[in-house]
């Protein structure tokens, strides 16, 4: 006898979880009519094995050889998703549950496919990306957005251009709503990470489940979505999913060892063992068909249906380890290979499972007539719902939300005000007089490499943090490439700078350096487009090296290098023809000159009032001194002494950074 027999099914009314949130009739109104939207879906799969490359060869390597190594992640896997039902996935770790996810969504290579097909609704072809939503373990959801601009973003970006405003606003409100979180609408997300506080783990998951809800995707896969949530928050979640597969969504659920009232929620169940296929059912048939198996023990009192499940199949993994460490398959695999397996699904206990759902699923006659050709789910999907200016302006306001309170911390104010504060006490009101000169040139340098080393390694860090967020978005068509970097780098180029600017504005002043608004606003220039080219160079390493630890190690190196080709340290003039040519390529040595430039030129330094010793500036004591002379003597010289010159060579450093950062971006999967 089957033992979960119970009607489970959830109406969409009992799932909200908070009271505020009843209160919106308005969205409740247009749940159900958005919900005669969803185009019905079912996907099957037959006999799809799914082989990565594990080779070490690269690409071209393997172009010429036949021999690629690949590893068997999924072998013959046959399975069903179908509307109106809740499908679990379960299996030991490293069963390919999350590798399946990722098949189904239309994420791996597809020559990593080697065997079978993938079915929508009847017809062999790939389901459109748009109408998949999937939420993964790490939802990278941004800690600075609250819930409503989370979930807001995600409905715009993916909501079809000519939907209105107030439509969106609308479908946000409604999804909110169904997922109970209008009470935290306001609240910002957080990141337990970097111990920013914000919403509960299982609020964090809703609006994981909302951000891909809110255009209402046919399929909706989740990866581990009850992971690091307690037993009531994980029921609440799973009642809220069980309800949203009764309005037509197909949902697959990954899940390790649900407890036996989630358990008792699912329709159907796939069980996998090492890649392979143990049991594809209704769920409440998995327990009879387990104890059907030859040796397998029947689920003792007391024990858990999921625990059994998943202690039987890792015991079947374990007796199936041969003595070179390698595995062969294991014995409920080979039984349900060749097992009569469709008696599973006609275990007559289930019968009342399929009614549970309020639509009779096995009659097969009504779903088909709900379902779309393959042909018409394509084309009423677009490449992009957002159109370009859309997308730019939904990212700039994304980034900029994100970032409002990640670079002006109070952290970064104070770093900001220290260094004002030292910077002060160091060159506090220099004396205009050629006593000072050397005192001038490295305030003129301290304030560069002060600000340009943290602005490199801030511009990789933010990336890093980034770039997963974005091929994850990518890889869902909700925005390009280019309104993206665009986005981004008009944020980073103001949000970034800001402080590092202002704590230039003020040191002019407080140290005193060359009077006159027209030279204060070059300097300003100049020290901007040098902080920019920091950015811009710190974003091109940032992709250029994929591996955090690396591009941040190297960082400093690199700019600590361009700082020395300067020209404060050594005077330009002197360095060694060896290594010459590469202050060339050093924005560092532009900046500098520019303000050494603006600071000097076309004045003359009146004598120190009391110095006795002759001051020697390039091996002239001349006094008063004419400026030219000081930014000479550090090799700034011929066109090198041409204030615009330098400004000009500092944008075509940002220009070349910038468009060698977004070509490498495009390239990146
Ligand atoms: N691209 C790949 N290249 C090589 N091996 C892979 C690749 N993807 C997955 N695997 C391997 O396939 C197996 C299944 O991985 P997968 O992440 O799908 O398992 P899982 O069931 O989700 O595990 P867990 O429950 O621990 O998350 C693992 O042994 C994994 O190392």
């Amino acid at each position: 006898m089957c033992e979960v027999t119970e009607n489970t099914s959830v109406p969409t009314s009992d799932i909200k979880s908070h009271p505020e949130d009843k209160n919106n009739n308005k969205a409740s109104s247009l749940f159900s009519n958005s919900n005669k939207k969803i185009p019905i879906v079912e996907l099957t799969l037959e006999e799809v094995s799914y082989e990565p490359v594990t080779s070490t060869l690269s690409e071209k390597q393997i172009k010429t050889k036949d021999e690629v190594n690949r590893t068997t992640v999924l072998d013959k896997v046959t399975t069903k998703i179908s509307p109106y039902k809740l499908t679990a996935w379960m299996g030991p770790s490293g069963s390919g549950k999350t590798s399946l996810v990722s098949v189904v969504a239309g994420l791996v290579d597809p020559s990593s496919i080697t065997g079978g097909s993938i079915m929508v609704n009847g017809e062999e072809g790939r389901l459109p990306k748009k109408l998949v939503g999937v939420v993964w373990q790490d939802d990278l959801l941004l800690s600075n957005l609250t819930v409503e601009e989370t979930i807001y973003f995600a409905a715009r970006l993916k909501s079809p251009a000519e939907m209105s405003e107030a439509d969106v606003q609308l479908v946000v409100e409604e999804t909110m709503k169904e997922l109970g979180l209008l009470h935290i609408r306001h609240n910002l997300i957080g990141s337990p990470v970097s111990n920013q506080r914000g919403i509960s783990g299982g609020e964090r998951k809703r609006t994981a489940v909302a951000s891909e809800l809110v255009i209402r995707p046919s399929l909706l896969l989740l990866d581990e979505p009850t992971s690091g949530l307690d037993a009531t928050t994980a029921m609440s979640l799973m009642s809220t999913l069980k309800g949203l597969a009764s309005l037509g969504h197909a949902i697959a659920v990954v899940i390790h060892q649900p407890r036996t009232d989630i358990f008792r929620m699912l329709d159907h169940l796939l069980l996998l063992s090492k890649g392979h296929v143990v049991y594809d059912g209704q769920a409440c048939a998995a327990r009879s068909y387990l104890e059907s198996c030859p040796g397998i023990e029947p689920l003792p009192v007391e024990t858990g249906i999921a625990d059994w499940i998943s202690d039987t199949i890792i015991a079947d993994e374990r007796n199936s380890l041969q003595k070179d460490g390698t595995m062969k398959i294991g014995k409920l695999a080979e039984h349900w290979a060749t097992a009569q397996f469709e008696a599973a699904y006609d275990v007559d206990d289930c019968a009342n499972d399929s009614a549970s759902n309020g639509k009779d699923i096995n009659s097969g006659k009504e779903l088909r007539r709900e379902m779309s050709t393959l042909t018409d789910l394509h084309n009423t999907t677009v490449k992009f719902e957002a159109g370009f200016a859309m997308q730019l302006r939904l990212l700039a306001q994304r980034t900029i939300k994100q970032r409002r309170m990640e670079k002006i911390t109070r952290v970064s104010v104070l770093l900001t005000l220290t260094y004002l504060f030292f910077t002060a006490l160091f060159w506090w009101r220099l004396p205009d007089t050629t006593a000072y000169i050397f005192e001038r040139n490295s305030l003129l340098f301290f304030i560069l490499i002060a600000q340009g080393n943290s602005i490199v390694t801030g511009s990789i860090t933010v990336f890093q943090r980034d770039r997963a967020l974005l091929h994850r978005d990518r890889a869902k068509k909700m925005y390009g490439v280019l309104p993206y970097f665009l986005a981004k780098t008009a944020s980073d180029m103001t949000n970034n700078i800001v402080l590092p600017f202002c704590y230039g504005a003020v040191v002019y002043w407080t140290c005193g350096l060359r009077t006159g608004v027209a030279p204060f606003l070059k300097y300003l220039l100049a020290y901007y487009l040098t902080l920019s080219s920091a950015q811009s160079m710190g974003l091109f390493m940032g992709i250029l090296i994929p591996h955090m630890g690396m591009a941040l190690l190297l960082a400093p190196a690199v700019t600590l290098f361009q700082f020395i080709l300067g020209g404060f340290y050594i005077p330009l003039a002197n360095l060694h023809v060896g290594i010459q040519w590469a202050s060339y390529i050093s924005f560092a040595r532009y900046g500098y000159a520019a303000l050494m430039v603006n600071e000097f030129d076309g004045r003359v330094i009146p004598c120190a009032v009391d110095s006795e010793v002759p001051i020697a500036i390039g091996g002239s004591s001349e006094c008063p001194l004419p400026g030219e002379l000081v930014y000479e003597s550090v090799g700034i010289q011929d066109i090198f002494a041409n204030y615009w010159f330098n400004v000009g060579v500092l944008v075509l450093f940002q220009i070349f950074f910038l468009i060698g950062a977004y070509a490498m971006l495009r390239r990146s999967k």
